[in-house]
Order: C-alpha cells, then structure tokens, then sequence
C-alpha cells in the first residue's frame, strides 16, 4: 500500500460505549471549521454509523470520481465569514436504507477501513477527524495498522479519549489508553463528558454520574486533562436533530405541545447547506467549552 495522502489525523476514542464519542467529533470539526481550518470527518464506526444524522446529510450519496470516493460536504468554505468547508466520509453514506444492519466478519471490516483511509479523496483539508466504535475492536487495530505502517512521520497527531466520570466507564476507558501505549498512538488528551447537569432554572450543578474519574484517569496516565462538558439538554437536542429545524417552544397543536419532545418540522424545505448547524452549534451553551477543547487539540498538535 503506498503512503497515505492524509492531512493531520486525530481520533476520537473511548473504550466505553454512549460516552460521547461521536458528539465530540461532530463539536470538534464544527468547531474548527467554524475557527476557519478545513476540516475531513472519516466515521469508521461500521456497524452503527452516526455522523451522517449528526452532520444533517443522512440522504446524501458518496460520487465515485477518478480516483476515489468524493466525500459528502457538510457545509462549504465562506472565507469571508472565516468559516472552513467540512466533508464527511461514513459507511452510513453507502447503505441502501437508514436501518440497514452491517453484519460483516473481521477481514472485511479491516478491507473497508484500509479503503476509507486511501480512497477518499479529501482534496485541500488541514485536519482528518476519525470517530471509532467503542473498545479495542477490529477497526481500532486495522486503524492502528494502516496509519502507523503507512502514513509519513507526524501525519498521526493522535487520539482524544473520551470518558463520563463515573467508575464503570473509566474501567474501560483506562482498557483503550493501555491501548494507544501498546499500538503506540499518541494520546492527545481526555474529555471527561456528562460531567455534572446545570440546571437551566437554578444553576445548580447536579453530579448525576460523579465527577472527577476522567481528571483522576488522565493524571494516573500522565496525559493531557482537556476539559469537563456538563450535560445539557439543548446539546442532546442539537445532535439529535443534527441542527434540523424542530418546533419553537410553546407549539401546541391539538393539545400536543409539539416543542416539547423537540418534534422536527418535516415540511420544512432542508437546508442543504447545513448552515443552521453550525448557527445552532454557536447559540449552545458548550460551545465556549468545545471551543476551548479544540484550541488546546490544535496546540498539541502543533
Ligand atoms: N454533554 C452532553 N450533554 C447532553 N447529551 C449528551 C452529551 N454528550 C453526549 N450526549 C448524548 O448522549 C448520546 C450518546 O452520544 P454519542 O452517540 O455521541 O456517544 P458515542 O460514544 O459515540 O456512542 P457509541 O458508543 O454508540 O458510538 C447522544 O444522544 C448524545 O446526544
Ligand atoms: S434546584 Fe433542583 S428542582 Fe429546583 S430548579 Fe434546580 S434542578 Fe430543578
């Protein structure tokens, strides 16, 4: 296999599953094309592909050109806003229907993460974001194998580990650094997220599972602590809806309050830019945090 042609890679890990993974990269690329960088999201998560309903672009299809598979674009370039284009490659986007089931054996798991990372013609992108499945599994080691035999010396910055702070995630969470040690990934730093739930009434910080465990895990790793994300309802909002237009508050039809359950507006025309995700991603409360969590991946980066 010749050299990968890839920009700066950084995964996102965990060894836990719903810890968040997923919505950290979504934070992270929107938050370093919103800063103006060229961003490529690659989603190895085969067997439950979420970024094409987190990115809003669930419909769209991959175009094979000469060469290569172009990559979905999330939303384009604006220069003058000093906004950078985001694309996304996932196996979500090759799928015949939304509930398709991806049964596949280890070899042709590793054949199809080996095709993401030398297929996908990225074009002019200053950072590949890749979002794992949880665990130690065959994508992390066909990962693990493919970049570290085949990209040039410092084209893999390294993985962001993502915990919630309580006993049992971190357990498994220690499972994947002892990982990134033995494969000889660099470990860029832990998020400790669903750290605390503020109350939108009193402010109140609630420590719904603990708080602390991702601190503790990182400094007994001797790794980089990036920073604590609270839970917040409009977040779970925001990736669940993938930025799509739900009901404003208060709509109340029949007697069924509409807003409340967050019901999206199905005739509303879709916006094919995705520009409402990335205005929905600067109003939510976790973007000073998220912003925060991706200048100090790009200084360690450097
Ligand atoms: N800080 C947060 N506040 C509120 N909700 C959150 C937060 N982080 C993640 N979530 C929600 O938790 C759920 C799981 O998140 P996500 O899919 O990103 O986890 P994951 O680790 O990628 O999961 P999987 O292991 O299935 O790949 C989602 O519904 C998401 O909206
Ligand atoms: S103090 Fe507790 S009950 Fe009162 S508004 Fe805050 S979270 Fe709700």
């Amino acid at each position: 296999m010749p050299m990968l042609t890839l920009p700066t890679v950084a995964q996102v890990l965990s060894g836990k599953g719903g810890v968040g993974k997923s919505s950290v990269t979504t934070q992270l690329a929107l938050s370093l094309s919103l800063a103006g960088h060229s961003v490529g999201v690659l989603d190895v998560d085969l067997t439950g592909p979420s970024m094409p309903r987190m990115f809003n672009i669930e419909d769209a299809k991959v175009t094979q050109a000469p060469g290569g598979w172009l990559p979905v674009p999330v939303h384009e370039a604006d220069p003058a806003a000093g906004v950078g284009q985001l694309r996304c490659m996932s196996l979500g986007f090759l799928l015949h229907g939304r509930g398709d089931a991806v049964v596949w054996r280890g070899p042709k798991k590793t054949a199809m993460v080996r095709q993401f990372l030398s297929d996908v013609l990225w074009g002019d992108v200053d950072y590949l974001l890749i979002d794992t499945p949880p665990g130690t599994s065959d994508e992390h080691i066909s990962l693990a194998e493919t970049l570290l035999k085949d990209a040039r010396p410092g084209q893999v910055a390294g993985a962001v580990v993502v915990t919630t702070p309580q006993a049992v995630a971190t357990a498994d969470v220690r499972k994947e650094l002892n990982f990134c040690a033995k494969t000889g990934i660099p470990v860029i730093g832990v998020v400790e997220n669903m750290a605390g739930f503020v109350c939108p009434n009193c402010a109140e910080c609630t420590n719904i599972f603990s708080k602390g465990g991702g601190q503790v895990m990182a400094q007994e790793f001797n790794v980089r602590f990036l920073d604590a994300v609270p839970i917040d309802p409009q977040f779970v909002m925001l990736i669940e809806t993938g930025g799509r237009p739900t009901y404003p508050q208060g709509t109340v039809v029949h007697g069924e309050d509409l807003s409340a359950a967050g019901r999206e507006v199905s005739n509303e025309p879709a916006r094919k830019d995705s520009s409402l995700l990335a205005d929905k991603y600067r109003s939510c409360s976790l973007e000073p945090i998220f912003k925060k969590i991706t200048q100090d991946v790009v200084a360690a980066i450097g």
